[in-house]
C-alpha cells in the first residue's frame, strides 16, 4: 500500500529531516512509528499525504507514484487517507455531526449519502446520542472520537494518526486505541506515530523507529524502545 524507495527530504533551510528511507507497508497492517522529537516522523507522514515532496527518491501509495502525480489527482489520493491529529483540529462552531458531514461535503457527496454515512460513522466510534454537541461541550476523548469518525467516514484505505493519544489521559487513551484496533480489524491500514510507550509495548504491533531521519529499527511485534 505504501512504498518508499530511497527517500530523502532536505528542507529549504538545509535540515535533512529524512535520509534514504526504503520502506514497505502492506494493506491491513497496523504500524507504530516511534522515535525522539525531531527524528522525522511528521515529515514521513507529510510525504505520504503529499504535503511535502521528497528531495530524492519515490513514494508510492495504493499503486501510484505520488511524487509524479498531477496536481489535480492529489485530492482523489488524499480521499483514500484519513488523518487523525493530536490536537483534534475540529471546527469549533460545528457540531459533531456537522464536523463529520463536512469531510463528506468537500468530496461532493450527496445529501442522501451524508444522511446515511454520518450517523453510521458516529455510531462506529461510540458517539450515538452526542451528534449535536459542539467540540467545546465534549471531553478530549469524545473530541478524538469525532476526529476518528471524520477520518473513517470516507471509508479510507489508510488512517494516519499523528500522536492521537498525546492529549488524553491513560484510560481514555486505551479506549481510543481499542477503537483504532476495531477499525484495523475491519481492514483499514493504520500508521500511527506515538510516544505512548506503554501502548506500544502492550499491543505488540509492527514498530518502525526513526532516529535523525533514518530507520534504525523495523520489527514485527516490537516494543517502544529496545533496551541495550
Ligand atoms: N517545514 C520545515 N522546515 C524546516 N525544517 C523542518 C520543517 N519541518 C520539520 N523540520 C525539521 O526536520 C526535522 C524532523 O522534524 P519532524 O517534525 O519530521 O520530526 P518528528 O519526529 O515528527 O518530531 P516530533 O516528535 O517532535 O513531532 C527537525 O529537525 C525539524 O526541525
Amino acid at each position: 500500500m505504501i512504498q518508499f524507495y530511497n527517500v530523502s527530504k532536505v528542507y529549504e533551510n538545509g535540515v535533512k529531516a529524512v535520509s534514504d528511507i526504503t520502506l514497505h507497508i502492506k494493506k491491513g497492517e497496523f504500524v507504530f512509528l516511534v522515535g525522539p522529537s525531531g527524528a522525522g516522523k511528521s515529515t514521513l507522514i507529510k510525504l505520504i499525504f503529499r504535503e511535502e515532496l521528497p528531495t530524492r527518491g519515490q513514494v508510492m501509495f495504493s499503486g501510484k507514484n505520488i511524487v509524479r502525480m498531477r496536481g489535480r489527482e492529489v485530492p482523489y489520493m488524499r480521499r483514500k487517507i484519513g488523518m487523525v491529529f493530536q490536537d483534534f483540529r475540529l471546527l469549533q462552531q460545528k457540531t459533531a455531526a456537522e464536523n463529520v458531514a463536512f469531510a463528506l461535503e468537500i468530496t461532493g457527496a450527496s445529501r442522501k449519502e451524508i444522511r446515511r454515512l454520518v450517523p453510521e460513522a458516529l455510531e462506529q466510534v461510540g458517539l450515538k446520542g452526542k451528534e449535536d454537541l459542539l467540540p467545546g461541550q465534549m471531553s478530549g476523548g469524545e473530541q478524538q472520537r469525532v476526529c476518528i469518525a471524520r477520518a473513517i467516514v470516507n471509508k479510507p484505505l489508510l488512517i494516519i494518526a499523528d500522536e492521537p493519544t498525546g492529549n488524553l489521559d491513560p484510560n481514555t487513551s486505551w479506549e481510543i486505541m481499542t477503537l483504532f484496533q476495531d477499525i484495523n480489524r475491519r481492514g483499514t491500514t493504520i500508521l500511527m506515530s506515538t510516544h505512548a510507550s506503554e501502548i506500544v509495548n502492550t499491543l505488540k504491533k509492527r514498530v518502525i523507529e526513526l532516529s535523525s531521519g533514518s530507520i534504525v529499527r523495523d520489527e514485527e511485534s516490537g516494543v517502544y524502545r529496545n533496551e541495550l
